[in-house]
Formats: C-alpha cells, sequence, structure tokens
C-alpha cells in the first residue's frame, strides 16, 4: 500500500492532464477533486459558486478531498485547495504532496485556448491574464509551504510526470 499522490497548483498546471498520466505510469488509481465535485453534486463548479456562493463550494471542496483521499491514488485538486490550513495539513499528513509551478503568462495562455467556463468561473471579474497574476501572487508561498517536491510544469506533460517520479524516487531503472 502507497500513500496518495496530490497535486496542486493554480488553474492550468496540469493537475487534470498529468495527474491521469502519472496515475497510469505508477499502476494507481486516478480521482480529481473538482470531479468529484461536480458528480456528487451533479453540479458543475461555477452552478455551485453562482447558487451558495465561493465559502459553500470551499466547504464542498474539502469534503471532497477528505472523500478522494485513498492509498495508491494520484489525486489532482481544484487551484484553490490550499486556501484552507486544513487541506495543506491534511494532504502533507496524508500523502506526498507536488506543487506543478509555471509562471502566470503560461498558464494564461493554456486558459484561454480552453477556458472551461463551467470548471473556471472568474475568481475576481477581471481578464484571465490579469487573474492569473493576482492569484500567483497571493498563493504561491501556499503552493510552496504546502508541497513536500516542486516540479517545472513548463515542460511537456510525459516530462512532468518523470520529474514527479524521480521526486518521489519512483523512477524505474530502464
Ligand atoms: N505540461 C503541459 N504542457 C502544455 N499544455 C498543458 C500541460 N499540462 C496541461 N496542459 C493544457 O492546459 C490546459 C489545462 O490543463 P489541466 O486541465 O490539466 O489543468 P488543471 O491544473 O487541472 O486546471 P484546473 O485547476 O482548472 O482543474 C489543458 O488544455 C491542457 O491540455
Ligand atoms: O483556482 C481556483 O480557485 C479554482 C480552481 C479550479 O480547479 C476549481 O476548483 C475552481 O474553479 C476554483
Ligand atoms: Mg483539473
Amino acid at each position: 500500500m502507497s500513500l496518495p499522490i496530490y497535486l496542486i497548483g493554480a488553474r492550468g498546471c496540469g493537475k487534470t492532464t498529468v495527474g491521469q498520466a502519472l496515475s497510469q505510469a505508477l499502476g494507481y488509481a486516478f480521482n480529481d477533486t473538482d470531479h468529484h465535485l461536480q458528480l456528487s453534486t451533479q453540479r458543475s463548479v461555477a452552478e455551485i459558486v453562482a447558487s451558495e456562493g465561493w465559502e459553500s463550494f470551499r466547504a464542498r471542496e474539502t469534503e471532497s478531498l477528505r472523500a478522494v483521499t485513498a492509498p495508491n491514488t494520484v489525486i489532482a485538486t481544484g487551484g484553490g485547495m490550499i486556501l484552507a490550513e486544513f487541506n495543506c495539513r491534511f494532504m502533507r499528513e496524508h500523502g506526498q504532496v507536488i506543487w506543478l509551478n509555471a509562471p502566470s503568462d503560461v498558464l494564461a495562455e493554456r486558459l484561454e485556448h480552453q477556458p472551461e467556463a463551467a470548471q473556471r468561473p472568474t475568481l475576481t471579474g477581471r481578464p484571465i491574464a490579469e487573474e492569473m497574476g493576482d492569484i500567483l501572487r497571493e498563493r504561491a508561498h501556499l503552493y510552496r509551504q504546502t508541497a513536500h517536491h516542486e516540479v517545472n510544469a513548463m515542460q511537456s506533460p510525459d516530462r512532468v510526470v518523470e520529474q514527479i517520479l524521480q521526486s518521489l524516487s519512483l523512477a524505474r531503472a530502464s
């Protein structure tokens, strides 16, 4: 039995994309807190926020984190998971935490190509590039202090997976 691996980082850093590939490489299950929340409520992030507000979404997000936590599982977390101190402590205590870090202009460009507005309603009401700069300035220290390892998320998804495996000393000799 191995501890879960939590991927953290801002919107667009690749938690879902890389998480799926990493789970395949390890033969682990994959789960995603945004996806779990969507399935359990039958509503999108935008719908939950519109009807209940961000505070309620954040409380539901914590429940999703607890619900998806299981051994031998790669878990892609919502971009704001680190906003609650409880979540940060929970992830560090229950598994290995990896921060997928990339600069705000790279992340904003990815999101402009694939906005997925139902999953990523605006956080500030500002244009994506400005919002991403603000969000990273506010959150970078939280991602950094929560993570056991930081990986450069500007590389290809396969390369990011390799780096995570190396960080965790899970790389297979080839
Ligand atoms: N390493 C990468 N290189 C280039 N593009 C990437 C990379 N990782 C992800 N992408 C692209 O960026 C977009 C966002 O990726 P993804 O949905 O995996 O991010 P996320 O971190 O899960 O975001 P969210 O926090 O909103 O769930 C997608 O279009 C995906 O194809
Ligand atoms: O960065 C954030 O605060 C968010 C990121 C997404 O994964 C979703 O969890 C939601 O849109 C909030
Ligand atoms: Mg995701």
